[in-house]
């Protein structure tokens, strides 16, 4: 695992955050539901020529959009190359930005303890970007018992799970309120980057 605090400046995290609300213009934040129909505590949407759903079948990667049915908007180059940059860094030089997951948590938000394991490619590093409010971060090891630690991800913070820690259980325990001005009405912006095949 990689965590690279501060790492984006205050305009490219600006720069990133312009991008996801262009996206969600045409593909609007949505709850995704578990296959028993409960509802997960945050909202997500996604870029690329895939994105990761859930709902009553399950989930999985999907060319559209489950509310729109439209398919996603491209992957913005800037995010693109950054991907790549930081793949590269980690030492993948072959890395293709094939999804973006983009998960928006407000203050009662949480992601339970799961291990990232919808991609076909269970190699490729997964990138995330941090944008706003602190997250509280639980990572643990490979299997859902081992102990997790807390990690606090701030704005502009990468944290990349890469090698053993691509499988590792992780969760968000929370976000921290009013830790950041970035976004105008607070919360957090998670963008995660894959390649999934
Ligand atoms: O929000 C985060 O930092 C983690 C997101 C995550 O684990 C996921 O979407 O699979
Ligand atoms: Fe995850």
């Amino acid at each position: 695992m990689l965590h690279l605090q501060q790492y984006l400046s205050e305009s490219q995290q600006q720069e990133i955050l312009q991008h996801c609300r262009e996206i969600g213009k045409k593909s609007p934040l949505f709850s995704p539901t578990m296959k028993n129909g409960s509802p997960f505590n945050y909202q997500m949407t996604n870029c690329g020529k895939v994105g990761w759903i859930s709902d009553q079948n399950g989930y999985r990667y999907d060319e559209k959009h489950p509310v729109t049915n439209k398919p996603w908007q491209p992957i913005p180059g800037v995010i693109r190359n950054l991907a790549k940059s930081l793949a590269a860094e980690v030492g993948d030089y072959n890395y293709k930005p094939e999804t973006c997951l983009i998960n928006y948590y407000t203050q009662s938000s949480k992601l339970g303890l799961h291990q990232d394991n919808t991609e076909v490619n269970q190699k490729s590093p997964i990138i995330s970007i941090s944008l706003g409010d602190d997250g509280i971060f639980l990572i643990g090891g490979k299997r859902r018992k081992d102990p997790t630690k807390e990690i606090i991800l701030k704005s502009g913070d990468i944290l990349i799970l890469h090698g053993e820690s691509r499988m590792f259980y992780h969760g968000i325990k929370g976000i921290i309120h009013g830790t950041s001005n970035l976004l105008k009405s607070g919360g957090r912006l998670n963008l995660t980057i894959r390649q999934v095949y």
